[in-house]
């Protein structure tokens, strides 16, 4: 585990541009900004070249999609696999809504992602396994997430990290788990579509090895929410949203290095 690399991202301050949903937006932009990296979002094809060119990376969030939007992320995908640029996906709810698994089977066909971030139910229906997702949530599913996020890695031939109770991350081979987190996270909307983000940024440090980033953005993620929830006496998802961001800043590695409970 590279948490060290939490040092780096602070120091690079790395650009990750976002085709994020309209939801989660605001939050995923302060998350972004408190952990140390540079948001910026865009809706507009024509920039997408600019963009790329200052980016260090790019999220592609299928949250609230638009025919225009899954244009603009075509065109967005194909500029950063030109450019090596590393690209992680959110497929938000295609384990519950057919239209949106088929919307991104499409760009998984013609864009190399390099990792795909979702929940379990989002996962096992990249992967073509069974589970009942509902909506934005994994749902009652139950499977080895283990087994259905490695064929998902083989099939996409990209890092996959599923997340929940367990954030499971691996590259079809390598497998490492963080069992850091809260309930409290799946109270917030939103989550998900920052752990994304935040696995983007380290990916903009690190992009020889994604794996790596993506570990360590779990780590930091769900060990920030855990150290925040241990404050509460009672569950509160506004304040604790509240409070992420406030932690987000101002966790150090140390406290992270603590808290800790991973497998690598
Ligand atoms: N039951 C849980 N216990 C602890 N952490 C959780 C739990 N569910 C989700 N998380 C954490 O919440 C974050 C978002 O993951 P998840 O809820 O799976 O995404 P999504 O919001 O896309 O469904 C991750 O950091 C994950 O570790
Ligand atoms: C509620 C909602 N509807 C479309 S996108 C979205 C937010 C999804 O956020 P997350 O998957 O991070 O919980
Ligand atoms: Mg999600």
């Amino acid at each position: 585990m590279k948490l060290d690399l939490l040092t780096t991202l602070r120091q690079q301050n790395p650009v990750v541009f976002n085709i994020a949903n309209f939801v989660t937006v605001q939050d995923v932009a302060n998350g972004l900004n408190a952990v140390g990296a540079s948001p910026i979002m865009s809706a507009e094809v024509a920039e997408a070249d600019q963009m790329i060119a200052i980016a260090g990376a790019v999220c592609l969030n299928l949250g609230t999609l638009t025919t225009t939007q899954v244009n603009q992320m075509q065109i967005v995908g194909r500029l950063a696999n030109e450019r090596q640029l590393p690209i992680v996906f959110d497929p938000v709810a295609v384990g519950a809504v057919p239209y949106r698994l088929q919307v991104a089977q499409d760009l998984l066909a013609t864009i190399q992602m390099t990792v795909i971030r979702g929940n379990a139910g989002e996962i096992a229906a990249l992967a073509g396994v069974d589970w009942q997702a509902k909506g934005i949530d994994a749902g009652n599913g139950s499977g080895d997430v283990v087994a259905i996020a490695k064929a998902c890695a083989q099939k996409y031939h990209c890092v996959i990290v599923l997340s929940g109770p367990t954030d499971v991350i691996t590259d079809g081979t390598q497998v490492a788990k963080v069992h850091n987190g809260t309930e409290l996270f799946q109270l917030h909307v939103g989550s998900g579509d920052l752990l994304s983000s935040i696995v983007a940024a380290f990916t903009a440090v690190q992009s020889d090895a994604p794996f790596d980033a993506a570990q360590t953005a779990c780590l930091v993620l769900a060990g920030t929410g855990e150290l925040v929830a241990k404050q509460f006496t009672a569950p509160r998802p506004g304040t604790f949203a509240a409070d992420l961001i406030d932690k987000l800043h101002l966790v150090t590695v140390s406290e992270l290095t603590e808290v800790a409970d991973y497998e690598d």
